[in-house]
């Protein structure tokens, strides 16, 4: 078991499919919030995931309400990844079943949302820098996560 990516209602097609990409290449499971701003035929989507994306794991829930239920029945931490937050990602100790919690690419996610997670991280940027671009920051924590936990694929 590794820690999944969870998605909170995406806008862009071409992040969700370069994850979906990410997912398949370390073994991780995409866990997507709807409604998302895309629906899976999107071209853009199937360009960024490749063949790739047949090889992830995804699991949607049709709402926030929904991915709550689902986690009563697996739990595991809510770990939020946001520019509001003062834990840098790589001085926290994840686990297994860590959700990776990522908000949308035009609004990140609601303060409710916010106050639920049980963990908020931050990966530091240089001054005057407002965000990274969603599928670069899951790149990041997700290596990371991996590295912790000895979950990284042998070569
Ligand atoms: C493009 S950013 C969202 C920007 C949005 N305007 C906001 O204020 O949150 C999309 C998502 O990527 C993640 N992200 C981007 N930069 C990050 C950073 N420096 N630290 C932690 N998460 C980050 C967060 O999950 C964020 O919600």
């Amino acid at each position: 078991m590794c820690p999944s990516i969870v998605l909170y209602q995406p806008d862009i097609a071409g992040n969700t499919g370069t994850i979906l990409r990410l997912a398949a290449c370390f073994g991780l499971t995409v866990e997507l919030i709807e409604p998302a701003g895309f629906d899976s035929s999107d071209r853009a989507l199937k360009r960024a995931g490749m063949d790739y994306a047949a090889m992830a794991t995804l699991k949607r829930h049709v709402d926030w309400s929904a991915f709550l239920a689902d986690c009563e029945q697996r739990p595991g931490r809510i770990v939020l990844l946001t520019t509001k937050a003062t834990t840098t990602y790589s001085d926290f100790v994840f686990q297994e079943n860590d959700r990776l919690l990522f908000g949308r690419e035009s609004a990140g996610v609601p303060d409710d949302v916010h106050a639920r997670a049980d963990a908020r991280l931050t990966i530091p940027m240089a001054a005057g820098a407002r965000s990274l671009n969603l599928a670069v920051s899951a790149g990041i924590v997700a290596a990371e996560a991996m590295r912790q936990g000895g979950w990284l694929l042998d070569a």
